[in-house]
């Protein structure tokens, strides 16, 4: 009989209906419920992108490929996956329960967001162990970041390369590719925050791999506090790159994302859209990783090579 691992997937999580924005902003808010301007923009966002996200499908499917993924690898281990999600149910405290209740013992945990830091996955690892601690749930090995790792790079570098198959003759000579991930607030950086100097490393990363000439780092999708947030905003990133170089098109790579949902298919493809429309650029955005066999077994590599420096071989 092979011995069982949990396989603890985290992911932002998102409503599965109209009905459930409310409470998941209220969440994300720390619950202070949203006005209801914010609410009906929020709602009126989610209408732009056909109503609800399909985030929810392709995190259940990411989660359930690097399962099957890492359990075709394996001879000795069972993987045996949850889903654990940041601001909707199932909540990562109900998913370490869960492996409790069900007996496991050791188990693997992943973000599916690439880069660390103190806002993100030190939040979804810190929430994980507090659980686990508290009813003496599972002992679990928490992956920090993936940002460099060789695959997921190339699949962002052929995704670079098919988009420019895509490309007239003038904008292949003339394009500016944008690296991008969710803004945080701007305090983060004075305690050394690792986040932004891990998206300048994937950028270079890809960039070299895709024989990018012009690349950029820009930040998206802020949030609505009165703090300061990292910048450039790619959308002023769009505008002063047009007023400098003039570029015949922008490429935006949104590498701080895994999926197609409101950030990109909102924050991108309409709001930047909006910018190279007006100033007349090309747009083009690679596919998002979702769940392409490629990108999963960048995830299985990830996991297996936490496994083994943690000296628990699968
Ligand atoms: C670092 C980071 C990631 C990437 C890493 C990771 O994945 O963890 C991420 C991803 C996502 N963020 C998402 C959605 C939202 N994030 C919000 C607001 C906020 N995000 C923040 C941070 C992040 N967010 C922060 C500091 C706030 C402000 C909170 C406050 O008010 O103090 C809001 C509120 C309204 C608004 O501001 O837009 C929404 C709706 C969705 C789901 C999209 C869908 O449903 O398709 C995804 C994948
Ligand atoms: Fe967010």
């Amino acid at each position: 009989m092979k011995k069982k691992m949990g396989l603890l997937v985290m992911a932002y999580g998102t409503p599965r209906s109209v009905e459930e924005i409310e409470p998941y902003y209220t969440h994300i808010r720390k619950g202070r419920r949203p006005s209801k301007e914010a609410l009906d923009d929020l709602i009126d966002r989610y209408r732009q992108i056909g109503g609800i996200s399909p985030l929810a499908r392709i995190t259940t499917e990411q989660a359930h490929e690097l399962k099957n993924e890492l359990n075709r690898r394996s001879k000795d281990v069972e993987f045996v996956v949850y889903e654990g999600l940041k601001h909707i149910d199932p909540f990562i405290e109900d998913a370490v329960l869960q492996m409790k209740k069900d007996g496991i013992e050791e188990a693997v945990s992943i973000v599916l967001a690439p880069h660390y830091s103190t806002f993100s996955v030190k939040s979804y690892n810190g929430r994980a162990a507090e659980e686990s601690e508290m009813i003496q749930g599972p002992s679990i090995t928490s992956v920090e970041s993936w940002y460099n790792d060789p695959k997921f790079v190339s699949f962002w570098a052929d995704g670079i390369k098919k988009v420019r198959e895509q490309m007239s003759e003038e904008e292949k000579q003339n394009h500016c590719v944008i690296f991008s991930a969710h803004s945080l607030p701007e305090k983060i950086l004075a305690d050394g925050d690792p986040y932004p100097k891990q998206l300048q490393e994937t950028a270079d990363l890809i960039a070299k791999e895709a024989g990018v000439e012009n690349y950029e780092i820009g930040w998206q999708s802020e949030g609505n506090t009165p703090d300061p947030w990292i910048g450039p905003d790619v959308q002023d990133l769009t505008r002063d790159l047009h007023n400098e170089k003039n570029y015949a098109a922008y490429v935006y790579c949104p590498v701080g994302f895994v999926a197609d949902h409101l950030e990109v298919l909102f924050d991108n493809d309409y709001e930047c859209k909006v910018v190279t429309d007006e100033i007349g650029a090309g747009y083009y955005r690679p596919q998002m990783p979702n769940a392409e066999p490629f990108f999963i077994e960048a995830l299985a590599d990830v996991v297996e090579r936490t496994l083994s420096a943690a000296g628990k071989e699968a």
